[in-house]
């Protein structure tokens, strides 16, 4: 075929919905800046943007020669579409990568950056495709990473023991984790502390700022700088408001022995990682970066599940190389939405362990833990990151049969989590499966038996405003009107449904639509219009100049006016117990959240949450995001799928996502 052919191909792959447009036009934006290359130029181009779309960073080449349609995985149309013009390219890998080595728009080995577009790696048997952006991060992430690995302090051990036994007084049967995670945090710049929902990561993210504080020199704790974030507004208020409970109770554990008010009081909010690094409207651009890095010594961030490579790359580059981050989520959760796996990637070893015995002797000065001798690795087995990372693994309040269901996902076992959907133990787990959409309205409208209400408590605490009298003064309305506010919001936490798609009936606007109007049949909700009184939304865009980012889920409600006067409606949020509004005419980008994505409920509980699987979910509908929404649920659990099956079909799925960076951060320092 010539160029031409080979780009209409493209093209009509888009217009059958196997590519995105983009991925078509990228090929074709190749084509324009080297007419001359191989078709394998293009093609290649076109799958790469397609990966990056579905959040992977790079282009795994080894299986396009013989089985292109693992990458393409299209419908069996895709499969022969694809098999038809696949015999006019390379058979062989060696082919292959030769073709793309030839373009001028390829850079590989030891070429100079010249701008090239696309990066190739080559690695014995096996090669990679990068869009160049991409290609830079990972790398910049990766160097970051073990530099901040590489720089080991060594504190008094005898001084850090004597604090850790008393921010950790129990003694625990097996190694006590948390006391771990605290050790490795303080000797080093860069920390990892992951585990599943309610492990105690900010417990211990707690716990280690008062270890901070203690083993800093009385004259210098004054100046200790310590900022929290998160990706999302949401789970930046929750740490916040998590760290300084724990903060407060460890003050009355530890008496005067260590005043810990001024930090409480110091730290201040914890901010989104856009407003931390200070994110400049329409760039990708922030203001911190490594000229102008952040000022502060010590950086906790929540969620980091949440991170994407490109937001990693920025955060590490505007750290100072003095200032110490630890990095707390789950590694089992979804990744981000945009490309990158990067707490998985740093987490691959944590399970393991893999520390050396260097590590494992500090761990018993430092913190009187004897390693499990199954947890340590010879020298050059034991990477730095590993060293810096610590698994937690008790869950103090997941238990019960969510946390039983949740475990037997996470590890893929079917019999296991069928077992325990079946038990349903007091009734709070249940599955619906095999049923219609419209059950999920019933839910929502019902709720279901064991765990009735659905979104009906929050609808009562709309409805339920009385007027103060007229002889109350401003400041009495104002306060009781944010009482019914902080009521509608909290009520509105306690039910949510969660889509694995966005698209068609059981995706997140097909149901968004469809419960606004059964709630509207049952005459507690008038949604005419736009706007509404009671609409719940989430933003979907980042506005520093409103205060409010991606995520952020708020209700529209009227303001608070005089008696006799028409209030306009404002959408309400809540940051931990601060509230705030904005004029509904001044947010555009927001959608209604009765329905919300798994993706986006990351860093969020719900008292009852509803999983919703549809019949087709493609690539997306596999493990981590099962795993991920049955983890948002606090007290009740419902699964409804569209079809029985789908269940075992997701949990065969761990989503792998294409990333070089553990390859990258071997080739930095053994990280
Ligand atoms: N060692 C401990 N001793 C007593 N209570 C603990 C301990 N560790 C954690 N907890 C308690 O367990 C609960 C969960 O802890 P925490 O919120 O820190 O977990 P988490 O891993 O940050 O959870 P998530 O990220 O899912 O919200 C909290 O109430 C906390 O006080």
């Amino acid at each position: 075929m010539t160029a031409a052919e080979w780009l209409a191909r493209l093209r009509l792959w888009a217009e059958a919905g196997w590519l995105r447009r983009l991925d078509a036009a990228l090929a074709g934006f190749l084509a324009e800046l080297d007419p001359e290359a191989s078709p394998v130029l293009w093609v290649s181009a076109a799958l790469l943007s397609r990966m990056e779309g579905h959040g992977h960073t790079c282009l795994p080449l080894s299986p396009l020669p013989t089985v292109p349609n693992e990458v393409l995985n299209g419908p069996t149309a895709a499969a022969e579409a694809l098999a038809e013009v696949w015999p006019q390219l390379p058979a062989t890998l060696p082919a292959w990568c030769e073709a793309l080595r030839r373009s001028p728009c390829v850079r590989h080995g030891l070429q100079p950056d010249t701008g090239q577009p696309l990066v190739l790696v080559e690695e014995g048997a096996s090669a990679w495709l990068y869009l160049r952006r991409y290609w830079l991060h990972e790398q910049s992430v990766a160097r970051a990473v073990s530099q901040r690995c590489a720089a080991i302090t060594e504190p008094d051990r005898a001084g850090v023991r004597h604090w850790l036994d008393r921010l950790f007084p129990d003694a625990l049967p097996g190694p006590d984790w948390q006391k771990l995670a605290c050790a490795v945090a303080l000797r080093g710049r860069l920390s990892v502390i992951t585990g599943g929902p309610g492990t105690g990561k900010t417990y211990t993210a707690a716990r280690l700022l008062a270890l901070l504080l203690a083993t800093t020199p009385e004259a210098a704790r004054a100046g200790l700088r310590v900022a929290l974030a998160a990706p999302t507004g949401k789970a930046a208020a929750r740490l916040k408001q998590s760290i300084d409970t724990a903060l407060q109770a460890l003050q009355n554990q530890l008496g005067d022995t260590l005043a810990l008010a001024p930090l409480i009081q110091r730290i201040g909010a914890a901010r989104t990682l856009h407003a931390l690094l200070g994110a400049r409207p329409d760039t990708r651009r922030f203001t911190h970066n490594a000229r102008q890095p952040l000022e502060l010594d010590v950086l906790i961030v929540d969620e980091a599940s949440m991170i994407h490579l490109e937001m990693m790359s920025a955060l590490l580059e505007a750290l100072p190389p003095t200032a110490r981050l630890v990095l707390l989520g789950d590694k089992d959760q979804l990744a981000s939405v945009e490309a990158g796996a990067v707490l998985g990637d740093l987490c691959r070893d944590a399970d393991a362990g893999r520390y050396s015995t260097d590590t494992a002797r500090y761990a018993e000065d430092a913190a009187g833990l004897r390693l499990p001798d199954d947890m340590l690795a010879p020298g050059d087995l034991a990477p730095a990151l590993a060293q810096q990372t610590v698994m937690l693994r008790t869950s103090r309040r997941f238990s019960g049969p969510i946390g039983q269901l949740a475990q037997a996902v996470n590890v893929g076992d079917a019999d296991r989590a069928r077992q325990v959907l079946r038990a349903r133990e007091d009734q709070v787990l249940t599955a619906w499966e095999g049923v219609p959409a419209a059950r999920v309205c019933d839910l929502a409208v019902h709720g279901r038996p064991g765990a009735p209400g659905g979104y009906r408590p929050y609808l009562d605490a709309l409805a339920d405003f009385q007027p103060l009298p007229s002889s109350a003064s401003e400041a009495e309305r104002q306060a009781h009107h944010a009482v019914w506010v902080k009521r509608v919001l909290g009520a509105f936490e306690g039910f949510r449904l969660l889509c694995a798609v966005r698209e068609g009936e059981w995706g997140v606007g097909g149901l968004n639509r469809a419960v606004a109007q059964a709630l509207e049949r049952t005459g507690a909700l008038s949604p005419r219009g736009e706007w509404y009184a009671g609409r719940p939304v989430m933003v979907t865009r980042n506005d520093p100049a409103l205060g409010v980012s991606n995520g952020d889920i708020g209700i529209a409600l009227p303001a608070c006016v005089p008696a006799g006067e028409t209030s306009a409606l404002r959408v309400w949020f809540l940051e931990g117990e601060h509230l705030r509004s904005v004029g509904v005419s001044r947010l555009a980008h927001v959608e209604t959240a009765f329905a919300m994505t798994v993706h986006k409920s990351q860093g969020s509980e719900f008292e009852h949450t509803v999983l919703v699987l549809p019949e087709q979910g493609g690539a997306v509908l596999g493990r981590e995001l099962v795993y991920t929404g049955i983890t948002r649920a606090k007290r009740f659990f419902t699964l409804v799928s569209a079809r029985a099956g789908t269940l075992e079909q997701a949990m065969e799925r761990p989503t792998r996502r294409a990333s070089g960076l553990r390859r990258s951060l071997a080739g930095q320092s053994g990280a």
